[in-house]
């Protein structure tokens, strides 16, 4: 114990045993919601998700996974992996990175800090570029943000600003990219007219550009870099607008893969690559797809792509992505610090520990659920395995995408004997939900279900104890619905796909043959949400939660 009483050591549960492996199982995407056709999860067969549901009253339970519950600014806004894995891991609420960025901005401490003094210093004789995804989604940036932003920077000296954008139609409609660039276009003249010479100079889809993740597919940063940084790219046009109805016209257009473009001056050429001299802030909070582009502009060594040209900038984020690599150094607002997460405490207290999902996920049983962390506590103690995710495809192509390889993963980890607990993230119901394809969402539920049997096998075989949840919902509900429930449909009386998370609770599953069988869900806490699931995984292991952790959602009987 330190001199301040401090102790990473958890106290003795006083009724659970030690040495039972723990099976934690995250279905990335996968709420409760209404039986019906647009609930792919009704759906599709799934009977192991059925029979934890249906089996045990008192070991199935929701609870909640977006809004407050999870630290987003409030209960209008939908669940993510970031905020969803945070909480799971952490135990404890914490204001995300869209509330600290709307506080920052509404008191101006955003204009006082470090971050915002350094990249300040270009605005005299530089230009400021802003790159980020443009939508009102709240996953990974918000319009409005970007608005106050851009307010912020002119009246602060900015005299030159180029906006780089990316698409959405993930978190928000497809097709809406035109709406918010409209936005966009008249916010800029506004300030054109007020004499700050800004401008949209490049964009694409967040899938196709930019906004790769875990180093799934540098590709796509570079398609980005060319366009942002180097003004190159295959399509070139007078304004984003035209750009953006110009691109969504093509046959299959999604505005998740526009491909790259840059806006070009009347002599054709680029109104806003990256110069020596100028300022670039990233606009997103989210870590996971900013990371790769950080990299990009803040690394001098870098061989993940060839760059071409490297400008000397003054680079911030919106906030610090990564704690661990503090990537990048400077930025606008400080990020959560989500410290003491359950993953630091068991280790520190014995539990070998085993982490796995496909790139495309990894990040988010290991970083996320680390609290932002890169990297292990303990590498003595913890292995983290990472699946090779197909890159290049959209996921509705390959629907069971690698849940059978991760479920093998953590069987032969589980039969090993050499972990404590075996952790994991089914990504199907979400990234196959997101392509807005039904039919494909249903088979990615189905081979969900199926892994998660292969792992309740592999606990049933080593006596083990299991816990399956989900980080936000996705594939129970593909349809946008009005307030009564009933789907909209477009102008062309189409129903309008919903290929964003949802604002769904989403299940918790206790059991297997070394659950004490005293165990059930208490009934007296009110509103319980995925922070609660830490200090229970704690309990399972035989420990006590930590004080400050959100209850456990277990009880123990005695018999
Ligand atoms: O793909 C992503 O980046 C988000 C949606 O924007 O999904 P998730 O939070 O499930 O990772
Ligand atoms: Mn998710
Ligand atoms: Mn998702």
């Amino acid at each position: 114990m330190g001199s301040s009483g401090f102790s990473w050591t958890l106290p003795d549960h006083p009724k659970l045993p030690k040495g039972k492996p723990v099976a934690v199982v995250v279905l990335d995407g996968w709420g409760e919601a209404n039986p019906d056709q647009y609930n792919c999860i009704h759906v599709a067969q799934t009977p192991v998700m059925d029979s934890l549901k249906n089996g045990a009253p008192e070991k199935w339970r929701l609870v909640k996974a977006h809004g407050t519950a999870v630290g987003l600014p409030s209960d209008d806004d939908m669940g993510n992996s970031e905020v969803g894995h945070n909480a799971l891991g952490a135990g404890r609420i914490f204001a995300q990175g869209a509330k600290l960025v709307d506080q920052a901005l509404a008191s101006g401490k955003i204009y006082d800090g470090d971050g915002f003094n350094y990249i300040k210093e270009s605005f005299e004789s530089g230009t400021l570029h802003l790159i980020g995804l443009l939508s009102d989604g709240g996953v990974h940036s918000r319009l409005d943000q970007l608005q106050l932003l851009l307010k912020g920077v002119s009246e602060r000296g900015a005299k030159k600003i180029r906006v780089h954008i990316l698409t959405d139609g993930r978190d928000v409609l497809d097709g809406s990219s035109i709406g918010f660039v409209e936005t966009l276009e008249n916010d800029l003249l506004e300030l054109r007219a007020k004499g700050v010479d800004a401008q949209i100079a490049s964009g694409g889809g967040r899938m196709y550009v930019t906004m790769d993740r875990y180093e799934n597919d540098w590709d796509v940063v570079k398609r980005g870099w060319d366009a942002q940084v180097l003004g190159e790219a295959p399509y070139k046009f007078k304004s984003a607008l035209e750009a953006v109805k110009t691109l969504r016209a093509q046959p299959k257009a999604n505005d998740q893969y526009l491909p790259p473009f840059v806006i070009v001056d009347d002599s054709g050429n680029a109104v806003g690559p990256v110069l020596d001299g100028d300022a670039v802030v990233t606009i997103n909070f989210r870590a996971d797809r900013m990371v790769m582009l950080a990299k990009a502009l803040e690394y001098a060594d870098f061989d993940n792509f060839d760059r071409v040209r490297v400008p000397k900038i003054r680079y911030a984020g919106m906030l610090q992505y990564d704690g661990e690599l503090k990537l990048p150094s400077r930025y606008l607002v400080s990020p959560p610090e989500i410290d003491r997460t359950s993953g630091e405490y068991l280790v520190k207290n014995g539990i070998r520990t085993f982490a796995c999902s496909e790139t495309v996920k990894f990040g988010h049983v290991t970083f996320f659920w680390n609290g932002n962390r890169s990297g292990y506590f303990d590498a003595t103690k913890e292995e983290y395995v990472e699946v090779p995710s197909d890159s290049g495809i959209t996921f509705n192509v390959a629907p069971n995408m690698k849940a059978l390889e991760i479920a093998e993963k953590a069987r032969d980890a589980l039969l090993s004997g050499k972990f404590d607990q075996v952790r994991v993230n089914l990504p199907n119901g979400d990234m196959v939900g997101h392509t807005g394809d039904i039919e494909a969402t249903v088979v990615a539920c189905k081979a969900a279900d199926e892994a998660v049997k292969i792992i309740l096998d592999a606990v049933e075989q080593v006596g083990g104890i299991y816990l399956v949840t989900a980080d936000h919902g996705n594939a129970e509900d593909m349809v946008k619905r009005n307030k009564s429930g009933k789907p909209l449909l477009d102008k062309n009386d189409r129903i309008q796909i919903l290929t964003s998370h949802t604002l769904q609770p989403v299940p918790v599953a206790i059991g297997g043959p070394g659950l004490h069988p005293g165990v059930k869900f208490r009934n007296d806490i009110q509103t319980p949400g995925l922070a609660n699931v830490a200090a229970t995984v704690m309990n399972l292991h035989g420990f006590e939660a930590p004080a400050d952790y959100e209850q456990t959602l277990i009880e123990v009987a005695d018999n």
